[in-house]
């Protein structure tokens, strides 16, 4: 199978699962990928996901270009259909954390400016290579990488298509956590429960204010900011949360 989906502790685990191709994307594991995204955007159970890949070389190195034959249908039509294949499934206010255990090339690095924490193992090289390949990080990286790293480095990326290692990312801020390739999962199990242990209502408000603030004018933003802490005020977690603390015991989060 091309994509792996697993669940355990409120925590969705989506690993692609094609080490032999570097776990490329081939069109069965796109579709594959939409509904997965889809089953995590509606079961409340979940609260975080981890993404990642299979095997220790490679998280993702983008479409596989061996078999992915162009489209019969003309963009126009898939565009005013569907829109694009991938990032717009990842949209969602629950947060993902990439886990990149190797290279994460083209399309897959695309994939991993859409999670919201990014973490790799010693190992991880992270390249827009499409202009080698006569195309264009058109999934979100010409927007994304320039506002995740500094300007200078991000147009060097996109313009050479040259590959960083995991320090040079740690060190932009491309990613937040370097450890040695044993280690990555682990710590991807640590924070998305950490995550998880949080008020699920309250992850998903931080999300939706930072994420649609970076957008707006900073008063806007904390105007948006505020009302949505006015939108959680009244909710029965938060009533728990503060009851909890003053009685020295864990609390249950509802949702609500
Ligand atoms: C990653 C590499 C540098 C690794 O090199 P290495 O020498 O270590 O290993 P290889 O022998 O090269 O690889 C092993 C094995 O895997 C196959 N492989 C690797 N990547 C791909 C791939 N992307 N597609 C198909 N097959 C792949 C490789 O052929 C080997 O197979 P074998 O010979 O054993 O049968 C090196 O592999 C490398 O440079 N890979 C290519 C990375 C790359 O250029 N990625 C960009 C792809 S384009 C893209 O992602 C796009 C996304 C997109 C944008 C906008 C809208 C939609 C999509 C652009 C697009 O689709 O147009």
């Amino acid at each position: 199978m091309g994509v792996e989906f697993s669940k355990e502790d409120h925590v969705a685990y989506v690993t692609l699962n094609r080490p032999k191709a570097m776990n490329s994307l081939d069109p069965e594991s796109v579709t594959r990928l939409a509904e997965v995204w889809a089953e995590v955007a509606k079961d409340d159970n979940i609260r975080v996901t981890v993404l990642t890949g299979a095997g220790e070389k490679s998280f993702c190195t983008g479409t596989d270009m061996k078999k992915t034959p162009p489209p019969q249908e003309c963009m126009a039509s898939i565009w005013l259909r569907e829109g694009q294949p991938i990032i717009p499934h990842m949209k969602m206010w629950k947060p993902i954390i990439c886990a990149i255990n190797g290279y994460a090339i083209g399309g897959g690095l695309e994939m991993a400016l859409a999670c919201d924490l990014r973490i790799a193992s010693t190992n991880a090289k992270f390249g827009l290579t499409e202009v080698k390949v006569a195309s264009l990080a058109g999934l979100n990286g010409t927007q994304c990488i320039p506002r995740a790293i500094p300007q200078a480095v991000a147009m060097k990326m996109l313009l050479t298509g040259e590959m960083i290692d995991a320090k040079e990312a740690h060190r932009v801020g491309l990613i937040s956590d370097v450890v040695e390739p044993q280690e990555l999962m682990t710590l991807a199990r640590n924070m998305a429960r950490k995550i998880a242990g949080n008020a699920p209502l309250s992850v998903k408000a931080a999300k939706q204010a930072a994420v649609m603030g970076l957008d707006m004018p900073l008063e806007q933003g904390i105007a948006f900011s505020h009302l949505l802490w006015g939108v959680l005020r009244d909710t029965e977690d938060r009533k728990e949360g503060f009851t909890a603390f003053a009685e020295k015991r864990a609390p249950q989060w509802k949702g609500r």
